[in-house]
């Protein structure tokens, strides 16, 4: 149970039950006439500020966020999903493999910034500048 609600426990999470579960949420409210492409992309949008929110005026936090409640940590869960669930679903409704594409976008990221041979793996993170930009 999490947060009242019975989570399936042998369930594998994966892109594509997230697509058949909106899928279904639309369907069985007849909702899908709302699930267009710029009305999921409004409702995305609207998410991201909702997600952000959450960090706003808080400064930098820590990775793990060691200092927050569970009840905030849930809260965060919350958006971050309404996030990508959103965006599996505008995927879906553009036809695009939001997986695969997603997996060649890695593949392509890589090509772009290949890995500098002269950087040894522990201090790889070197090279990135404190916004996260590559200098390279
Ligand atoms: N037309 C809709 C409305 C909602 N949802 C689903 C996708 C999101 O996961 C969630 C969004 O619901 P809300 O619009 O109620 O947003 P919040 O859950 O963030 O509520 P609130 O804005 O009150 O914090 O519900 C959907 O698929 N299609």
């Amino acid at each position: 149970m999490t947060g009242g609600i019975e989570i399936g426990k042998e369930e594998q999470v994966t892109l594509d039950l997230l697509k058949k579960k909106m899928d279904d949420f639309a369907k069985e409210r007849d909702w899908e006439r709302f699930h267009s492409p710029r009305n999921l992309l409004l409702a995305l949008v609207g998410e991201v500020g909702e997600l952000s929110e959450i960090f706003q005026w808080k400064g930098e936090v820590p990775k793990g966020l060691p200092d927050w409640k569970e009840e905030e940590k849930q809260h965060l869960g919350e958006e971050l999903s309404d996030v990508l669930l959103y965006l599996v679903r505008l995927s879906d409704m553009c036809g695009v493999d939001l997986g695969k594409a997603a997996l060649r976008k890695v593949e392509l990221n890589a090509i772009k910034y290949p890995i500098n041979p002269t950087i040894s793996s522990s201090n790889k993170n070197n090279n990135v500048t404190e916004d996260g930009g590559s200098e390279n």
